[in-house]
């Protein structure tokens, strides 16, 4: 087995050109994903959090390749004899990777087609890569049972599903390659709460049973809690802390992680409400200010905030923060949940 990490992301960036005028003179750009670098073990799953717009999705699509990254790289090792770079790869070998990895899309209602059925649509990938059609039958079948579908419905059409059971399809689409990767973009967040916790356990039984790395999209920290080994946590297009899902729950190393952390429910609800409501506005991924861009909403912010952008440092072994104060804050953090099988809802 390869002692390679399964995908080594470095120095990744996607910036969108900003165009104005007549001529579509570029005066700026959108740095969505800027300068990203980590790395993910076989079977690990990377918790990747963060508001909205900064730059998640992204990262999450740069690094499947299903956009194209302005800059670094992203070396993917599915095996000991494959190594590729999924930035800068050419289209042949790309295909020759897709079956190995995949992306679980936030809705269920608008990525799938409602003309194919369900069989044919968790078939479609297997069809792309010629798989004879008796095979793509019984593999079809083996991988909706694991998703818990029923194989006498595989004949229907979407519409006939309920929003969980469509996320299920989504997620046997994802598998019927057997990839080692999966992307999953907020998997849970366009479903019903009642029924975020079975989706949840699904995929965390499927990451066991089938020993698959994933990165898990979200925009809140509660919910990548149970299923997370590690965590990013984003801001305007960069990792401003990356750690042990239990250091970064009970001892976090930035401001804005402890203010995520502020807003995850907590379990007694005797505890005082200590949620901290950061001011102001995220920062433009367009426009960002000087310095830490999180200084104009950081309540510890100091002059060298303003001034100089602090890079993301290993604090101690495994934690990462990119915070100038890192070592000598004393921010609250939560005692995080122990993984005790299922979620119950
Ligand atoms: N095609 C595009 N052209 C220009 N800007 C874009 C494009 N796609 C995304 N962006 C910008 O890039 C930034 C990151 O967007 P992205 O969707 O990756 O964030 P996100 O964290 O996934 O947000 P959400 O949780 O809302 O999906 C945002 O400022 C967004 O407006």
């Amino acid at each position: 087995m390869s002692t390679k990490p399964l995908l080594k992301v470095q120095n990744l960036k996607k910036y969108y050109p900003i165009e104005s005028g007549l001529m579509r003179k570029v005066t700026g750009h959108v740095k969505a994903v800027d300068d990203v670098s980590f790395e993910l073990a076989q079977g690990e799953v990377l918790g990747l959090v963060g508001e909205s717009g900064c730059g998640k999705t992204t990262l999450g699509r740069c690094i499947i390749r299903a956009i194209d990254p302005t800059a670094g790289s992203a070396q993917f090792t599915p095996g000991d004899d494959v190594s590729i770079d999924l930035a800068s790869a050419d289209k042949k070998t790309l295909q020759s990777v897709r079956p190995h990895m995949n992306m679980v899309f936030q809705d269920p209602f608008s990525s799938l087609s409602p003309r194919m059925t369900v069989r044919e649509i968790i078939g479609e990938p297997l069809r792309a890569q010629r798989v004879p059609e008796r095979e793509i039958t019984q593999r079809v079948e083996r991988i909706a049972e694991m998703c818990g579908l029923n194989p006498a419905h595989l004949s229907r059409y979407p519409n006939a599903f309920s929003g969980g059971q469509r996320q299920r399809v989504c997620i046997a689409r994802a598998l019927v390659t057997n990839p080692v990767l999966l992307v999953a973009d907020e998997p849970v967040s366009a479903l019903d709460v009642s029924i975020q916790a079975q989706i949840l356990n699904l995929l965390q039984r499927l990451q066991r049973e089938l020993n698959l790395s994933f990165i898990f999209v979200a925009h809140d920290l509660s919910v990548v809690e149970h299923i997370a080994d590690r965590v990013a946590v984003m801001y305007v297009g960069k990792i401003i802390e990356l750690a042990s899902n239990e250091d970064l729950y009970s001892r976090p190393r930035h401001p804005y992680t402890e203010a995520l952390l502020s807003a995850v429910p907590k379990p007694d609800p005797d505890l005082a409400d200590e949620t901290i409501i950061l001011g102001g506005e995220v920062a433009s991924a367009a426009n960002p200010p000087s310095g830490c861009y999180f200084h104009p909403r950081c309540r510890y912010a100091g002059d060298v905030c303003k001034n100089a952008a602090p890079p993301l440092r290993e604090i101690e072994p495994g934690h990462w923060s990119a915070c100038h104060f890192a070592e000598s804050l004393d921010l609250a953090g939560v005692v995080p949940e122990q993984d005790e099988g299922e979620i119950v809802t």
